[in-house]
């Protein structure tokens, strides 16, 4: 039970409902997004393509928690670079022959795809505790005649979206609508934003085994509890028993990665070089100022048979 009498809003107008979360749809065309906002403040923006939320504000909408580059193309002519694009079917570069998905491009085609807004649902019983949740779909119907003819199996992703006033919950679920078996990888790319890599590490997956990417895929194991990023990073750490992930700013916890149904988690930071590498990468010094831990399920692949469904996903506790 909440304790209205301690909330003079609520006192001082008790005939009016408590405003609830306020949804919005701005923009047109491949530029359109969905913006919610709850009646404390806390705030997400989520473009249609890709269904990638670029923006999540909380602590009463001051903190901005995700990090997007400011040459991110956010008019749908490519993948957004930062926020949270949504990688399907396939994870990086796809295996390179024999494989359903090795005609797709690297991290597949949902971050850029125009998804469709299907609603929301809010609850709105307490300023301190109403949450808002959007929910998007893409279907076979909606990809590219690329893509189709690249990955030609009938699929239902929806992708839930909920802000609660500490948190960001973000869930797929994904559906065989063929007759065909398919199988697939799926990853969530969150970019965080953080004040200074020299001082973030990373907690929770100690001894859990990894693939460096940086050094030839090379396996090991984790040996720190705190994993300090001081170069280019980029690696899967696969089959994590813990669920949580903890990226730790100046020795204090900043976000908690909970982790549902996905088993892995990269890191990734790409550093000075690869950063200025990148076109939509800005400014060049931005990778100070970022750290992608993505969950997913990319060690091997899920399968589905008809008519079956997948669902995972995170929840991020911002801790500030
Ligand atoms: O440049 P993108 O296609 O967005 O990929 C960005 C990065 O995504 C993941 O973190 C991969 O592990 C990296 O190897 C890749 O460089």
């Amino acid at each position: 039970m909440v304790d209205r009498a301690n909330r003079p809003s609520a006192l001082n107008a008790p005939s009016a409902a408590a405003p609830g979360p306020q949804v919005d749809i701005t923009g047109s065309g491949a530029g359109s997004k969905v913006t919610a906002t709850l009646p404390s403040g806390e705030s997400i923006e989520v473009l249609l393509y890709g269904a990638t939320v670029i923006s999540w504000k909380s602590n009463g909408g001051k903190t901005e928690n995700l990090w997007l580059s400011e040459k991110a193309a956010v008019d749908g002519s490519k993948a957004v670079r930062g926020g949270i694009p949504v990688v399907f079917p396939v994870f990086g570069p796809p295996p390179k022959s024999g494989h359903p998905t090795s005609s797709l491009p690297q991290h597949g085609f949902a971050r850029s795809s125009r998804w469709e807004f299907l609603g929301k649902s809010t609850s709105e019983d307490a300023l301190d505790s109403s949450s808002v949740k959007l929910d998007f779909g893409l279907y076979t119907s909606g990809i590219s005649e690329d893509a189709k003819k690249a990955w030609p199996l009938d699929f239902g992703l929806v992708y839930s979206v909920t802000l609660s006033k500490d948190s960001l919950q973000t869930v797929i679920n994904v559906r065989n609508e063929g007759e065909q078996s398919f199988e697939f990888q799926f990853l969530l790319h969150t970019y965080f934003k953080i004040k200074d890599i020299t001082k973030t590490s990373v907690k929770g997956l100690l001894g859990v085994e990894y693939i460096d990417k940086v050094l030839n895929a090379s396996s090991h194991q984790e040996s720190n509890s705190a994993i300090a990023i001081t170069g280019e990073v980029d690696r899967v750490y696969k089959s994590i028993p813990q669920d949580t992930t903890t990226i730790v700013e100046a020795d204090s916890p900043r976000f908690d990665v909970v982790r549902d149904n996905l088993s892995d988690t990269v890191v990734w930071n790409p550093w000075i070089e690869k950063a200025k590498g990148m076109g939509d990468f800005s400014p060049d010094d931005g990778y100070k100022n970022m750290i992608c831990v993505e969950v997913g399920a990319v060690n091997g692949w899920q399968k589905l048979e008809k008519g079956e469904v997948f669902e995972g996903g995170q929840t991020i506790k911002s801790l500030l």
